[in-house]
């Protein structure tokens, strides 16, 4: 059996971070570049190696949500917070001791919707997380069960500010509501409703 460390999450951390690092930037290059055909098709093959040497070994299906032996969390293939997932910025979520969250994050030309700003759909991935963060209690996962988005204002991409807090609770609902804001202001608004699923509460 292979030799694992004591700290299986400073250990993945440590190697793989650095790789999804710098897929986000081969991300962020394919978009943007405006080399030769030649020098494309050179890249095109060096990413094609590097996909075929990562595939040696792969999990299955999804990461899902993999945990150390001390009990730590590790949902690192998640599309918006995800360690190990290249199209996430990734977004690292704050908790203030009221249970509040709040995020700072920059999104580049990846998340692009209309030109120069940001993706609707993206905007409310964001929320639907922090949203989502605020209302999740240990050991009782809350999904969301209505999300409902208000675009006030097109978000320039760039540095993002968002927050989050539960408004109240209702049963097995929990209603929360957060914003985006930038330099400019408060761009999208959002509330929700997260339900604890009967049975898994
Ligand atoms: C640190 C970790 C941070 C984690 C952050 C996570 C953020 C990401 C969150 C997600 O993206 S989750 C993925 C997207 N959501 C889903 O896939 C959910 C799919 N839907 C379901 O699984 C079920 O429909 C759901 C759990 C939402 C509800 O099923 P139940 O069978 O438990 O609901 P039930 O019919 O028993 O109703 C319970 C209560 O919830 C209400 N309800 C049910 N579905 C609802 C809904 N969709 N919206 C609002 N309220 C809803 C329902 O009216 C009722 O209210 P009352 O108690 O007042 O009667």
């Amino acid at each position: 059996m292979e030799e694992r460390p004591v700290d299986e999450f400073d250990y993945g951390r440590a190697v793989y971070e650095p790789l999804t690092q710098s897929v986000r930037q081969l991300i962020d290059a394919t978009i943007r570049t405006e080399v030769g055909e030649d020098t494309v098709a050179k890249v095109q093959a060096l990413v094609d190696e590097g996909a075929r040497l990562l595939s040696e070994r792969l999990v299955p299906e999804s990461f899902g949500v993999q945990y150390t032996r001390d009990g730590r969390g590790m949902p690192w293939g998640n599309a918006i917070i995800g360690l190990r997932n290249p199209i996430a910025p990734p977004l690292v979520i704050e908790r203030n001791r009221d249970g509040s969250v709040w995020c700072d994050v920059e999104l580049g030309a990846a998340y692009e919707g209309p030109p120069g700003c940001l993706h609707g759909g993206i905007s409310a991935l964001i929320l639907d997380q922090l949203l989502g963060a605020t209302a999740h209690r240990p050991a009782q996962p809350a999904f969301t069960g209505t999300l409902t988005v208000r675009y006030q204002r097109p978000t320039r991409l760039g540095r993002v500010h968002g927050e989050a807090r539960v408004v109240r609770h209702d049963g097995v609902k929990t209603y929360a509501v957060g914003h985006l804001e930038n330099g400019e202001g408060i761009m999208v608004v959002a509330e929700g409703v997260f339900v604890r699923p009967a049975g898994r509460a």
